[in-house]
């Protein structure tokens, strides 16, 4: 365990300014995902904290001491990639023990080693095979037997979960979270999936285009989201962004609302309401998509009961108050009312 402190941390490739002064404090045994869209530096950030990457400048330090110019192997990190990367010519065992050989670690702990993780992961029936005779999910379980074998401080995992179908990736991240618990290890996650990072993070880091949005619990960074970037790329489907004067607000203000906020009618005390021309319902599942047309833009509400309206139909969907987030007009801070 480790805790990780990144302060000032910029990351050029030539010209190319890809992290812009990040600043991040990790603690000791925390669970973290990095979340942002493609493109936005997650795994750039990750390789830094790895030492696979050089950063430009700023500080690394974990348990307070700098380790920016330390190579991977004196960092005790270990990494698991998208892709696993098992050696497939290797059978499970010999992948497993691979980083401790490495070490020039003694026969009998290596055994020791490999039997403990295997046990942790449910893999020791598997120990024998070659990695082309293993599931998805069984590569994936021996890609973190391989990382957590030597104990290492920091768990570093690049999309790990990505190449799985939908119901494998549900079943091994709740594995990954007890995992962690059990081994109070240190875990960054770096993912695009939103769904993954809330369920899995202690905290979640949100980035975009090399810049920390916002670094906070999943409940924080969805009902509180720190600006307009964070509001739209946290919930699905996306929230609602209306400009201040027409709902009845000042106009260097944008409003946001989430689609399941927004329910026809007027059932709700005091509600903020929107009228305007019911344009698509969408049918999923238990419930139904609106698209409404109000002002010229189109906004989305999730409805259990749409009260036999039809598409061409005037509609009126109320929020309460506490459901609004105004946010500044141009700089996409989030502010506290409208006025
Ligand atoms: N070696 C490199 N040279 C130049 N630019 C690079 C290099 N590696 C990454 N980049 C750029 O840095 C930016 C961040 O890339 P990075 O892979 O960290 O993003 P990401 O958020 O992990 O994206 P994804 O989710 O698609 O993996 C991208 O614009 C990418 O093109």
């Amino acid at each position: 365990m480790s805790s990780i402190n990144i302060a000032g941390l910029n990351k050029r490739y030539g010209q190319t300014h890809v992290l812009k002064g990040l600043d991040l404090s990790i603690k000791n045994g925390e669970f973290i995902s990095f979340l942002g869209p493609s493109g936005c530096g997650k795994s750039t950030l990750l390789f830094c904290i790895a030492g696979l990457e050089e950063i430009s400048d700023g500080s690394i330090r974990f348990d307070g001491r700098e380790i920016s110019d330390l190579g991977p192997r004196e960092r005790n990190i270990a990494l698991v990639f998208q892709d696993y990367a098992l050696y497939p010519h290797m059978t499970v065992r010999d992948n497993i023990a691979f980083p401790l050989r490495q070490q020039k670690i003694d026969a009998a702990t290596i055994a020791k080693q490999v039997a403990w993780a295997a046990d942790v992961l449910g893999i020791q029936a598997l120990l024998d095979r070659l990695p082309a005779a293993l599931s998805g999910g069984q590569r994936q379980r021996v890609a973190v037997g391989r990382a957590i074998v030597r104990n290492p401080s920091v768990l570093l995992m690049d999309e790990p979960l990505s190449n799985l179908d939908a119901s494998l990736r549900v079943h091994m991240r709740t594995e990954i979270r007890r995992l962690q618990k059990e081994l109070g290890i240190t875990v960054i996650f770096v993912t695009h999936d939103q769904e993954e990072a809330m369920v899995l993070s202690d905290r979640i880091a949100v980035m975009n285009n090399g810049v920390l949005q916002q670094f906070a619990a999943p409940m924080d960074v969805y009902s509180r989201p720190a600006n307009r970037f964070v509001a739209g790329f946290i919930g699905s489907p996306q929230m609602n962004f209306l400009p201040g004067d027409l709902c009845g607000g000042a106009a260097d203000h944008v409003v946001g609302v989430r689609p399941h906020d927004l329910k026809p009618g007027n059932g709700i005390a005091n509600p903020f309401t929107l009228s305007g021309e019911l344009v698509l319902v969408e049918p999923a599942g238990p419930f139904q998509f609106l698209d409404i047309a109000i002002g010229g833009h189109i906004v989305r509400a999730t409805c259990t009961d749409i009260a036999g309206l039809s598409p061409g139909e005037t509609i009126t969907v109320g929020a309460s108050p506490e459901a609004l987030r105004y946010f500044n007009a141009d700089t996409g801070a989030r502010v506290s009312h409208s006025r």
